[in-house]
């Protein structure tokens, strides 16, 4: 599996943990920053990472913010990207086995590094389970495929309203 990560300033220490759990864990990654603690903008950085997700070149992304709201709102604006915020084990579990998450977003001003550890462990190992879960998980993709640039060129080509 091949993770991209990143944070904005209020997220860079526990993004540097999570780094360092992901070495633990043997799970290859790329850190797409930021790197010190001047402040930034995160959807800079939530874009960054979810267009390395959306390629296909990694498999998931992690994103820290202060809250991991921002972060979350700013990769779901890209196609293909489900993301989620999880600051519990369960919720973790349950985005990847029902949702099929591929971005998870934390916050640094939330929850401790212990969590945050169990929370990303929980995430990376759970599989999505297919079945009743992958049509409505189609249904979502679907969403975004209406939701692309060339789709809503065509539509306003079309003189189609929202
Ligand atoms: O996206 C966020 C809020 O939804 C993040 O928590 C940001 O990290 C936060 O807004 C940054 O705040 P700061 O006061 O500029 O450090």
């Amino acid at each position: 599996m091949k993770v991209a990560i990143g944070s904005d300033h209020a997220g860079l220490r526990l993004k540097n943990a999570m780094v360092e759990t992901l070495k633990e864990l043997g799970v290859t990654y790329d850190d797409f920053g930021t790197y010190d603690e001047s402040s930034v903008d995160y959807p800079d950085y939530g874009l960054k990472v979810a267009q390395a997700v959306a390629s296909g070149a990694y498999d998931r992304g992690v994103l820290i913010c202060g809250s991991g709201l921002g972060m979350c709102i700013t990769a779901n604006k890209v196609p293909g990207i489900r993301a989620v915020t999880a600051h519990d084990v369960y919720s973790a579990e349950m985005s990847r086995r029902h949702n099929d998450a591929n971005v998870l977003t934390m916050g640094e001003r939330v929850v401790g590094v212990g969590v945050a550890e169990q929370v990303l462990k929980v995430w990376l190992a759970a599989e999505f389970e297919g079945g009743r879960h992958a049509r409505r998980v189609d249904k979502m993709n679907q969403l975004d495929r209406k939701r692309s640039p060339a789709d809503v060129a065509a539509d306003l080509a079309g003189g189609a309203g929202c």
